[in-house]
């Protein structure tokens, strides 16, 4: 009997979406979405079977007494910002605050933090000074699929698995990532918006020199059409991944990630992999391939200028009533 459909109570965005297949890992569909480069959610893959059991409990008790990125933030929105791109933006003001925690110290926070009040969001990458269990458990991911997954594909090299846990209603705003990325849910629900790459000009990312180079401008909760106005046109794509579902989320496709209010904190791990070899060339260029362009010509043009501030201008000067 087919698993009744979980349904939740969402929030209303003002653009149209559908929802992403979710279809089992031996459908064949399943593989040939992965390698159209489509995103799909793909339930009985067993990824990340030995973890479901992880509850802040357990990792307490088990993930080492190191220190934790955890970022702080006053509202429910956690933007990523490079810290390397902070210097060239003088009156750049950090979205969220960068905490160095123990593990009890973020469950401290997690579970004395006020409702409105400051929310918290570890996000640290797995590496080798876990605790012994916490390896085991790491050990006894399903590594033959997805490493069976990236050599079909022609991925680039795994990065990094991001442990991620986040207090209900966290939110990360819109952004891409230039990685390939299997996305597995430990604990928790969490509700994934996705925009093809076709739709960047809906999106109106940041400049690439911008500290939050590859976020959205867009603020969802409150659209400014005038600066925006291709945002009204956009479309996407969307669900909601419970524990043991894997969202196959392709490079360059826009996401907004938010852990579902009223359903607990949230236990996620990327599996983050790089490019593979382009390949050859075939007209005409992808959507991907013409973002990757932009990002190539708009730090050519920084470099070139060496001023951040003569940028706006030069770009305008070569475009408007020339090609508009
Ligand atoms: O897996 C993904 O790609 C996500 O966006 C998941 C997202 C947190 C990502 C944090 C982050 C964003 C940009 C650069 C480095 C780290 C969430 O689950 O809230
Ligand atoms: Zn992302």
């Amino acid at each position: 009997m087919a698993k009744e459909k979980k349904t939740f109570d969402l929030k209303e965005y003002p653009f149209p979406t559908e929802e992403i297949p979710r279809l089992n890992i031996d459908n064949p569909e399943t593989e040939k979405r992965i390698a159209a480069g489509l995103p799909v959610v793909i339930t009985d893959s067993g990824l990340v079977r030995s973890a479901l059991h992880w509850d802040l409990d357990y990792l307490q008790g088990n993930i080492g007494d190191g220190k934790f990125t955890v970022y702080k933030s006053k509202n429910k929105k956690f933007q990523y910002f490079d810290d390397k791109k902070v210097d060239t933006f003088k009156d750049f003001e950090k979205p969220m605050e960068h905490l160095d925690l123990t593990f009890p110290e973020f469950v401290k926070k997690l579970k004395t933090a006020k409702p409105g009040k400051d929310k918290v969001y570890l996000q640290q990458a797995l590496n080798e000074g876990v605790g012994k269990r916490i390896v085991a458990d790491f050990l006894g991911f399903n590594w033959s699929w997805v490493t069976e997954q990236q050599k079909k594909n022609k991925f680039g090299a795994l990065t990094s698995n991001l442990l991620l846990i986040g207090m209900e209603g966290n939110v990360t705003p819109a952004h891409y990532d230039e990685q390939e990325n299997f996305f597995a849910q430990i604990r928790g629900y969490k509700r994934f918006i996705l925009f093809h790459p076709d739709q960047f000009k809906c999106m109106y990312p940041y400049p690439t020199y911008h500290p939050c180079d590859r976020q959205s401008q867009v603020d969802f909760d409150n659209p400014d059409y005038k600066r925006f106005p291709k945002f009204k046109d956009v479309k996407g794509y969307e669900t909601v991944v419970g524990p043991g579902d894997v969202l196959f989320l392709p490079m360059y496709w826009w996401h907004q990630v938010e852990s579902l209010p009223d359903h607990g904190h949230t236990i996620s791990v990327t599996f983050w992999y790089k490019a593979g070899p382009i390949g050859n060339v075939v007209y005409p260029l992808s959507p991907q391939q013409k973002v990757s362009m932009m990002r190539n010509l708009e730090k050519m043009i920084h470099q070139a200028l060496n001023n951040t501030d003569e940028i706006p201008e030069f770009m305008q000067n070569m475009v408007l009533g020339r090609y508009t």
